[in-house]
Formats: C-alpha cells, sequence, structure tokens
C-alpha cells in the first residue's frame, strides 16, 4: 500500500471506530532508520518519563518505568519520521476536520520488566492531545516477549484490542476516549509515541507552536 492508500485506511478506521491498528504501516526504510537510531542514541540522551507535571518520582515509578528521548528535525530519521507524520496529519484533516495542529513524539525504551500501567494521554476539557500514534521498532518480537498494548474501551475492563509491538505496526487512537496499557516486556522494547494536539492558543495563553 501506498502512503495515501494507508493514510486512507486510518482516516476511515478512526472515524468510524476511534482507532486503527495496521501491521507494516511505515515504510520499511524509515521504521529501519529508527530502529538503528533509537537503538544507537548514547544512554544520556533517554530520561525516565513523567506521567504530569507535578507527579512525585515514587508514583511515577509504579505507573511507568520506560525511558524517553524526543524526536526532533536533527537526525535524518528524526526528520523523516516528522515528514511522515506530517502527511498523516494532513491526511486526517483533509478527510476528518480534525484540526489537528502540532505533532510531539518521542523514543520510548522498555526494559524488560519495564510496563506502563492503564491510561489516558489526555484529558476531556483540556483540549491538549487529540490523537495518539504509536509504532514499534521491534523485528521479530516472539508472544514470550509480552509488552503488548493493551487497548480498553472508555467504559469497561475487557480490553478491545491487544497489539504486539512488531516493527512497523502503526496504532492511532483518540487520546481522550481509550484507556490502554503496556504489559510487562520481557525483552528491550524500542517504540515511538507520538501526539498531534489542536491549536489551544487562546484563553490567555500563547500556544509555544503557533
Ligand atoms: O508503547 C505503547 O504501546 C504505548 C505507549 C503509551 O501508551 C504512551 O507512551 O503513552
Ligand atoms: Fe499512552
Amino acid at each position: 500500500m501506498s502512503d495515501s492508500e494507508i493514510f486512507d485506511r486510518i482516516a476511515e478506521e478512526v472515524y468510524r471506530q476511534g482507532y486503527s491498528v495496521l501491521s507494516n504501516a511505515l515504510p520499511v526504510e524509515l521504521c529501519t532508520a529508527l530502529a538503528d537510531e533509537v537503538k544507537s542514541l548514547p544512554v544520556e540522551r533517554f530520561s525516565r518519563a513523567g506521567i504530569g507535571r507535578q507527579d512525585a518520582h515514587i508514583k511515577t515509578e509504579a505507573i511507568r518505568r520506560d525511558e524517553i528521548c524526543w524526536i526532533d528535525n536533527s537526525t535524518t530519521a528524526g526528520h523523516a519520521w516528522l515528514e511522515w507524520a506530517d502527511g498523516l496529519k494532513r491526511a486526517l484533516n483533509r478527510r476528518l476536520f480534525l484540526g489537528l495542529f502540532s505533532f510531539e513524539s518521542h523514543y520510548a525504551h522498555y526494559q524488560p520488566g519495564d510496563f506502563y500501567k492503564v491510561h489516558l494521554d489526555a484529558f476531556r476539557g483540556q483540549q491538549n492531545r487529540v490523537l495518539t500514534v504509536v509504532t514499534y521498532l521491534n523485528s521479530d518480537w516472539p508472544a514470550e516477549d509480552g509488552g503488548e498494548l493493551l487497548i480498553y474501551p472508555e467504559e469497561g475492563k475487557i480490553p478491545l484490542l491487544k497489539v504486539t509491538p512488531e516493527f512497523g505496526t502503526l496504532v492511532v487512537f483518540l487520546s481522550e476516549e481509550f484507556p490502554h496499557e503496556v504489559l510487562p516486556a520481557n525483552a528491550d522494547r524500542y517504540s515511538i509515541a507520538g501526539w498531534y494536539r489542536i491549536n489551544s492558543s487562546g484563553n490567555g495563553k500563547v500556544d509555544p507552536d503557533a
């Protein structure tokens, strides 16, 4: 499938059900470049991820254990990824009128034993993160390595979906609507998590991306 066919399919599924999961969605060369980059970054580029501004370190540790590194345009792989994400944004805005404005994303590394307990990526009314995008950079991920992403309905304890963090798989969902979690990984698990935001300037604050 071409990028534009992939973008169309994601738009159609997000419109119909609020989420989309596609294997081999990311072009192989792009996914390979990102996988090479994330594995070659020096460890000091990664930092323990947080869960919102004022949360105590101890509480964060109980909720998530991954380490992250924000992606920017300064590397070839980062630039290519941001271009691809921009193409997806334009397609989604054209078809769904979501008004997506800016995009932020980071690499994440889950070491064996790391997890991310059930959470939402955005809270209603805050109008910040609208759409979550996750992609995986692990070639050959056997079932025994765990680390699956579980996506739950807005209310309810039975997952709608269980996603294996396999190379090239892309997951997109409405950030405010789907609680989700990452089960403990039994091997090094590399991914990218990103969020499209709407322009939240107004209410006296200047949006940094405006
Ligand atoms: O890596 C994943 O499968 C999901 C990560 C996630 O939920 C997040 O970073 O907010
Ligand atoms: Fe999340």
